[in-house]
């Protein structure tokens, strides 16, 4: 049967339950009789099927009526071996030869297989006697069987133990019979899933932890692993891998939260409408597959979401239905699953066989040697069922055997000594704590902060209601306290904020103006070095070709400022002379009538030098400066003269700096021309020189700034530059400072360069 095909399994109504003992008619069990696919064998217990209560937290061998296993020690480690039920499948015809005894307490199949209840065995002369924790036969139904070999183990899932159930036995013994049950006698599944609801939302369960159930469902068909849950994952997406919280996990599984009971055993029974199931020539409806159930209980301490469930508790009950073993088919197919089921079953048996020798090892003060390797890694299943097999697991397995059947014999006899094998294997199961996780105390103390600045928050408010916070709430802006309260912050928050956005605004504002500062200068030096009558040079033409009036540009020309220098020089050197004649005059004490010098042969230049007060004799003989005999008039004279001679030198030099800054541009300004002249490219810029498009702001584009200094083309020497290369146009911060009338304080020189095309 393909995945997804329509189910073909279906339960048996109640009155076959009864079979057998009393007297109930015969059903003949063949292909033909599949039983519809519209009766799911999972049902939800109804409430005449009450189960023994399960009191939380009880130990697993307390309340089981066949104890195994015991808790040891203050680690919560169960130790003991697995729990081994029998059931007995029972006579389906009244003609079946099956004898009580007078007690009820024994029971003969075909003269051949005796039960006893009060022994909890099952022998035969041939190969003895067989003892279990629990033996099952009669119309004894599900929930019985569950309360008696399964509940406890359920109850121990929750407590943190992982658990596992396991149905064995050869086809057509009762395993899925026991295992799902019907609407009537729900089996283990569903009799686990409410057990598990009925827990984690019992009163009695520790209430300080919270729980999620999920669930997972897959079949092993012919080795390969499905998804019953999501049929359409490949079954080669599903792997089978160590997991440090639950031993072997298959990965690539969908998990499945649900929140009731009714939610799981829905998932459940889609699960089950796509197992494979077939008729053979055993079993109307065998099952060709081991599915596997797993419940996956993940709990949390409720006090704190966050932290708790960080790191949850995680306990997973697997109950599984295993195939049958089988003697060959006759129909191929089935021949061919028949030898997957089989070949899977023998590795299992040879595993418990092995842990069987190894646990009988130590409870004889032996090794824990097995006398070899287990070889979980055989099949699938004795893969998956690793954890519980090895010990490490709370196991429950539930043997079916057909006595009744003498074919079976062979397969009863095998099925038997498997259990009693199972029997022997010691088990070590150690409770899941919540995992270790590193951030799980960090996130624990955050949460504590939190709470702490919440309380204080609270106080805060209440205390601002009535004023008396203020103080408080300053020290936390001004972060004068150490405690930093939340309402503290939000107000030292908002501030900040607040002068982020100024502080951004201005940095724009900032920007901005460097900006209009850079194109300014960026025109004023352009302007520098090709400004004044060069209105026609290329490099001036690719802006827009007007001329631009600079600064640089009013100001006079090399020449005249040379003319000028002579001025000034020949007037320092005229009122210099005056003074010495002042000098002579002084020690003479002659004063000359007319003090109109002979050297005055070049007249101050008005326009720039304070007017020069005439000076005459007659307005000079008022007085004298005391102790010196010159008139005080002169005196007078003297200083201011003295003073204009040190404004002169002064300005002398100034204008020396600008001079010389002039001819530096000039020079380059002779070079650039030159250059541009040159470049193959220049007539073509000049021919654009009046294009519209040419505009400043394209131009300016072009441009970036560099902070580096070529001191090369610094002083003007721009002889290496190549026709085609950018032509990096330095100008030191002299110079700036220079053509900004002195006054611009530049910190770094700025080198301009070009595009290439330039
Ligand atoms: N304890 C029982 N009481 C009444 N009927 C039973 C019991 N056990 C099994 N049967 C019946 O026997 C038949 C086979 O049972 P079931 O399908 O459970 O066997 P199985 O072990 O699951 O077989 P397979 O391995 O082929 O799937 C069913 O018709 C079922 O109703």
């Amino acid at each position: 049967m393909a995945l997804g095909s329509p189910p073909k399994r279906a339960y048996r109504p109640s009155s076959v339950i009864n079979g057998g003992y009393a007297n109930t008619a015969a059903r003949p069990q063949t292909p033909s009789m599949r039983r519809p696919t519209s009766s799911l064998s999972l049902r939800s217990p109804t409430p005449n099927q009450a189960r023994r209560p399960i009191t939380p937290n009880s130990a697993y061998s307390q309340n089981s009526s066949s104890s195994s296993l015991n808790l040891q020690g203050k680690d919560n480690v169960y130790t003991g071996n697995i729990k081994v039920s029998v059931r007995v499948k029972p006579p389906l015809n009244s003609s079946a030869a099956v004898s009580t005894s007078q007690d009820g307490s024994i029971t003969t199949f075909n003269d051949t297989w005796i039960v006893d209840t009060d022994r909890q065995s099952i022998s035969t002369k041939d190969v003895g006697e067989f003892t279990f924790d629990n033996i099952f036969h009669g119309p004894i139904s599900n929930a019985t069987i569950f309360e008696s070999s399964v509940g406890e183990l359920v109850n121990q899932v929750i407590s943190g133990y992982n658990g596992t159930v396991f149905a064995y036995g050869m086809t057509g013994s009762g395993k899925t019979y026991s295992m799902q049950g019907s609407r009537e006698n729900p089996g283990i599944i569903p009799l686990s899933v409410h057990a598990v609801f009925d827990l984690i939302q019992s009163p009695l369960v520790d209430p300080s932890r919270s729980y999620t159930v999920k669930v997972s469902y897959l079949e092993i068909y012919n080795e390969h692993l499905h998804d019953l849950l999501a049929p359409q994952t490949p079954s080669d997406e599903i792997k089978l891998r160590d997991d440090p919280q639950r031993g072997v996990r298959a990965l690539g599984l969908r998990e499945v939260t649900v929140k009731s009971p009714e939610e799981l055993i829905e998932a459940i029974q889609n699960g089950d409408s796509l197992r494979r199931t077939e008729g053979t020539d055993f079993n109307a409806v065998s099952s060709r597959s081991h599915a596997v159930v797993q419940i996956i209980i993940e709990s949390s301490s409720k006090g704190r979401p966050g932290a708790a469930n960080a790191a949850p508790r995680i306990s997973t009950l697997y109950l599984c239905d295993l195939a049958g073993s089988e003697r060959a088919a006759s129909q191929t197919e089935r021949r061919k699953e028949g030898a997957y089921i089989n070949k899977s079953l023998l590795t299992l048996g040879t595993v418990i066989a092995r842990l069987s020798v190894a646990s009988t090892n130590i409870a004889n003060g032996g090794g824990s040697s097995s006398n070899g390797h287990i070889p979980y890694r055989d099949s699938k299943l004795t893969r998956l069922l690793q954890p519980a097999l090895s010990g490490k697991s709370l196991v429950s397995v539930l043997c079916t055997v057909d006595v009744l059947n003498l074919n079976n014999s062979v397969e009863t006899i095998s099925t038997l000594r498997f259990a009693a094998r199972a029997k022997n294997i010691l088990v070590s199961a150690k409770r899941n704590e919540e995992a270790s996780d590193p951030n799980a105390k960090l996130v624990e103390k955050l949460l504590a902060q939190v709470d702490a600045l919440k309380m204080e928050n609270m106080q805060l408010r209440s205390n601002g209601a009535g004023g008396a916070s203020t103080d408080a709430m300053l020290a936390d802006i001004t972060g004068t306290s150490e405690i930093t309260t939340s309402a503290g912050n939000s107000a030292l928050m908002s501030q900040i904020a607040q002068l982020e956005a100024e502080n951004r605004i201005l940095n724009e504002r900032v920007e901005h103006l460097a900006r209009l500062c850079d194109d300014n200068r960026l025109e004023e030096l352009i302007g520098l070095g090709i400004d004044d009558d060069v209105v026609s040079s290329p490099v001036t033409a690719t802006f827009n070709g007007t001329s631009r009036s600079s600064s640089i540009s009013s100001m006079v020309s090399e020449e005249e400022h040379r003319r000028k220098e002579n001025e000034y020089r020949s007037y320092i050197a005229h009122l210099e002379k005056q003074l010495y004649l002042q000098e002579v005059q002084k020690r003479n004490n002659v004063v000359s009538p007319d003090l109109k010098l002979p050297f005055n042969s070049s007249p101050a230049p008005t326009n720039i030098f304070p007017p020069i007060r005439p000076v005459s004799i007659s307005s000079a003989s008022g007085g004298s400066t005391p102790g010196s005999g010159i008139p005080q008039h002169y005196a007078d004279i003297i200083e201011d003269l003295k003073e204009e001679i040190e404004e002169l030198k002064e300005s002398n030099s100034d204008k020396d700096r600008i001079i010389s800054t002039l001819r530096s541009i000039n020079k380059r300004k002779e070079n650039l021309t030159a250059l541009s002249m040159s470049s193959p490219g220049a007539s073509a810029v000049a021919a654009g020189a009046n294009s519209p498009s040419l505009n400043h702001s394209s131009a300016y584009s072009r441009y970036y700034f560099s902070s580096s200094l070529n001191n090369a083309t610094a002083a003007g020497d721009i002889s290496n530059s190549q026709p085609g290369n950018a032509i990096p146009m330095a100008i030191t911060s002299e110079e700036v400072k220079a053509a900004n009338g002195g006054s611009t304080a530049e910190s770094a020189d700025t080198t301009l360069t070009d595009a290439p095309e330039f």
